[in-house]
């Protein structure tokens, strides 16, 4: 029998008349072999209609995985209390013969592909599966990927109706010719508050060879949600092989002098300020997570991955976040996760208004002081609890940008982490080589709740990609650093920090002080203002930065603050260095320049410091 006569008796005929409609052997194929395996009872075919569309949202209710609130449109849904965040550890790439690539988790192809059939097989029996239809990157343009997901979970299912743009016309359209990602998803088997119970047994499995990710056992987004950091590994693998960037990076316009637009992107690790940056309300979002870098003509052209935000909501409040605020405030499609909830309203920790003693949260029922297994107290909301919602919805988004099927002209690109102790708040790279090696190749940024595991602690970065990386880093920087011959014009590259801490613990700047910076990167992009150069690149004029300061933020901007914020640190640099130098030498199959690159930067250091001393003043720079 072929695939299509297998799927005739697999589906009603309703759902077997889409899929016929689509021509490709190789999807029908994928579809008999996998609702063959799982066995769900039921299975529905998801096309573009909004008619689909509610009938997942409807479903997600229907079966408990999310629970309407007060607001219309507006829906809670609840992860299990040990599943809230990454599993790294059970996430793993299928390598053939099992060969180890540096930092990363890899498991032998079909010993992996064995594991995860078995814990496949049948998981969906009493089940509904849902088969959808999404594309990467704006419809029908260069950055199009098409991809088929597979899930039990209504709750995956309506996260991505809302974060993806739909592609089911999109296989018909491409038949035969499509080349997409596959994603296999199942919540397993659920507890009676429909959260995912066999964690034991979570597998995140990324089968590259296939271009297909397995996931079974959670419900969590980032393990779950195929399109976002599941098909970011298969992305990472086709830049890499073709010349171009994915990456893990928001993609905004800065607003300019006289209405100039430059379009900046922005790496930095899980829960370390890619929203909170690309949300600044007086410049335009584009995408505040995952983004696509292509050489068009010369020019480094960026795309958002997505059209909807995944968002962490712990922190948002209205004064440092207004436009989130009024967005999470308003009666459009949005599905929270993991917050707490009393009648009917949504709460979550630091939201700046009062919070409920008691209600449902992502530990159950929930009172203020209850403890858990571990005894550690629970809060009203989990660190990394979220919202999902269409960027359509912000009164900042740039919607021509998130459409166009070239993108946008990249100005500059920025990298950054959680750093306490090391780089200045901004800086900008000598050039493309200097910028990728000392401030992508060279990120650390301390762990957060984004992962399961210890908070805190400092961990190699490099590009805020480690999480996600599917190919040796070796590689990776290579791509990288060739792709600056594929134009005529490279991107700036900068490098921030907004976490610097003074010696007792206290942050050396204020949340919206970004807003500065940015202006000041653009600026520095158009030419427009000069800079003072340090042994790490360029950073800002005390006089450049007090004038924006008022400008922008009409605060008063002291010297005293500049200095603290501006010092170039040598010792931690040096250290830094040490550190990066270490591990690219332990890894192997580095570019040689990446080495050239650091020592250079150390040789600057340390002439500096015979001159200077250890804790350089940007205003003695300044002088030179
Ligand atoms: N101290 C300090 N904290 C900040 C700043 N900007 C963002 N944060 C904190 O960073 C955390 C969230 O950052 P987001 O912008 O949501 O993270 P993200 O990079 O989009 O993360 P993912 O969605 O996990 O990839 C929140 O806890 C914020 O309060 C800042 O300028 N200073
Ligand atoms: O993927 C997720 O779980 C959310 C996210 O953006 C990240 O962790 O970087
Ligand atoms: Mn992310």
């Amino acid at each position: 029998m072929n695939a299509l006569e297998r799927l005739e008796k697999l589906l009603d005929k309703e759902q077997f008349e889409k899929i016929k409609a689509i021509d490709n052997p190789e999807l029908h194929e994928f579809l008999a072999e996998w609702i063959e395996w799982l066995e769900p009872s039921k299975v529905f075919v998801c096309t573009d209609s909004e008619e689909d569309e509610w009938y997942v949202r409807w479903k997600a209710l229907y079966y408990g995985e999310e629970k309407m609130l007060e607001t219309p449109n507006h829906t809670v849904h609840y992860d299990n209390y040990y599943d809230q965040a990454r599993d790294k550890a059970n996430t793993k790439l299928l390598v053939s013969g099992g060969k180890s690539l540096p930092f990363l988790n890899t498991i032998d192809r079909e010993e992996g592909l064995k594991e995860i059939r078995e814990l496949m097989k049948g998981v969906m029996r009493g089940k509904e599966l849902f088969v959808c239809f999404f594309v990467l990157g704006p419809k029908n343009s260069v950055f199009t990927i098409p991809a088929v997901q597979l899930t039990d979970s209504a709750y995956v299912a309506h996260s991505e109706f809302i974060l993806y743009r739909k592609g089911y016309e999109e296989f018909k359209r491409l038949g035969r010719s499509a080349r997409f990602f596959r994603f296999v998803h199942s919540a397993g088997e659920l507890d009676e508050r429909k959260t995912s119970k066999n964690l034991g047994k979570r597998r995140i499995y990324i089968d590259l060879e296939g271009e297909t990710v397995y996931s079974v056992n959670t419900q969590y987004g980032g393990n779950t949600i195929g399109l976002k950091k599941l098909a970011f590994r298969l992305t990472i693998q086709r830049a890499v092989r073709e010349g171009w960037l994915s990456e893990h990076m928001f993609l905004m316009r800065v607003n300019g002098p006289n209405g100039r637009k430059t379009y900046f992107t922005g790496a930095y690790p899980s829960m370390c300020g890619k929203t909170s940056t690309a949300m600044i309300p007086w410049e335009n979002i584009v995408g505040d997570d995952l983004a696509f870098i292509v050489p068009m003509n010369g020019i480094a052209r960026g795309a958002n991955v997505e059209k909807g935000v995944f968002g962490i909501i712990q922190g948002v409040n209205p004064e440092d976040d207004p436009i989130i605020w009024q967005v999470l405030h308003s009666p459009v499609e949005i599905i929270f996760s993991n917050v707490l909830v009393k009648d009917g309203k949504p709460y979550w920790n630091d939201m700046g208004t009062e919070i409920p003693d008691d209600g449902e949260n992502h530990s159950g029922q929930w009172w203020r002081g209850k403890k858990d297994e571990e005894s550690n107290e629970i809060p009203p909301s989990h660190k990394n609890a979220r919202f999902t919602v269409s960027l359509e919805h912000f009164p900042n988004v740039d919607m021509d940008a998130l459409e166009a099927p070239c993108g946008v002209e990249v100005g500059g690109m920025i990298f950054g982490g959680r750093d306490k102790d090391t780089w200045p708040p901004v800086r900008e790279a000598f050039d493309w080589k200097h910028g990728i090696v000392t401030m992508g190749a060279a990120l650390e940024s301390e762990t957060t709740a984004a992962t399961l595991g210890k908070e805190g602690v400092r961990a190699f970065n490099p590009m805020a990609i480690l999480d996600f990386m599917s190919v040796h880093i070796g590689d990776y920087l290579r791509n990288y650093l060739e792709f600056e011959g594929k134009l005529r014009k490279a991107p700036k590259i900068f490098a921030v920090n907004y976490f610097l801490r003074n010696k007792e613990g206290n942050w050396l700047n204020h949340k919206i002080d970004k807003a500065v910076w940015l202006k000041w990167m653009e600026l520095r992009v158009h030419g427009d203002v000069d800079a003072i150069e340090t042994p790490i690149g360029y950073i800002p004029k005390y006089e450049d930065l007090a004038r924006l300061s008022r400008e922008v933020l009409n605060k008063d901007y002291t010297r005293d603050d500049y200095e603290k914020q501006f010092t170039i640190r040598v010792p931690e640099l040096l250290a830094k260095i040490e550190r990066i130098e270490k591990i690219y030498r332990e890894i192997g199959n580095i570019p040689e320049e990446l080495f050239e690159v650091l020592a250079q930067e150390r040789e600057r250091l340390l002439k500096a410091r015979e001159k200077y001393g250890d804790y350089i003043s940007p205003f003695q720079l300044e002088k030179v």
